[in-house]
């Protein structure tokens, strides 16, 4: 099924912000995150930014692949929120078609390319040099809906208690107000 932007999705151009304080992928309290920032586009696609820090290298002077992976894991997972589902990563898979120094901004962009029941297909590229620029990296995946409890049944109890009690509005009503 095509997929459907959900009415109460942020506006296109609009950041999307963490959706959660420790996230690797885009949350603002891990020092040695991504930080990636994502914005959401036209239907149910977005577009993410994340610049390669000393610490994400695997070669020297080159951003490692698992962090890459992540980059396109994090920037396809914030599509579900487009689509106000919470879905966890199935199937990811990679393609790396150029070196990424450090240093570089990687310039990200996702689409939903399909919805059936709870799986959400979806694919990525990021690009070197700006929107436009050349391709680094490449990736189609599967997310899979959930309910909230798959979080509170597999993850720790300090930090599910943490995310419950983040000040951060946007980021509780992202952790559990879309999937009752
Ligand atoms: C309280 C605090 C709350 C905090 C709230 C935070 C909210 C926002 C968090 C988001 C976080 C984002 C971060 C970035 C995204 C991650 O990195 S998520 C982390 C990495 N992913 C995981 O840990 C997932 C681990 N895997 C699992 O838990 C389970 O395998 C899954 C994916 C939930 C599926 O299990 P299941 O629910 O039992 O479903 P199952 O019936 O097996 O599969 C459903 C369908 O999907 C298909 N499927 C499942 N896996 C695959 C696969 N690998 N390949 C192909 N098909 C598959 C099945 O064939 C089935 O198809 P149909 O038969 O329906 O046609």
């Amino acid at each position: 099924m095509k997929p459907v932007r959900h009415p109460d999705a942020p506006a296109p151009g609009d950041p999307l912000g963490a959706h959660y304080e420790h996230c690797f992928g885009c949350g603002p309290g891990q020092p040695h995150g991504l930080h990636l920032e994502a914005r959401a586009g036209e239907g149910v696609a977005l577009t993410a930014e994340f610049t390669v820090q000393p610490a994400h290298q695997g070669a020297p002077g080159l951003a490692h692949g698992g962090v890459l992976a992540t980059a396109l894991d994090e920037t396809l997972g914030s599509l579900n929120w487009l689509l106000r589902t919470v879905a966890v990563t199935g199937r990811l898979e990679t393609d790396y078609v150029r070196p990424v120094p450090v240093g570089t901004t990687l310039h990200l962009a996702a689409e939903v390319t399909a919805v059936a029941g709870r799986k959400i297909y979806s694919r990525a590229v990021g690009r070197l040099d700006g929107p436009d620029g050349p391709v680094a990296v490449r990736a189609d995946a599967l997310f899979v809906e959930v309910k909230v409890d798959h979080f509170i049944d597999h993850g720790r109890p300090e930090e599910i208690q943490a995310a419950m009690s983040d000040p951060d509005q946007v980021r509780r009503a992202r952790a559990f107000e879309v999937n009752p």
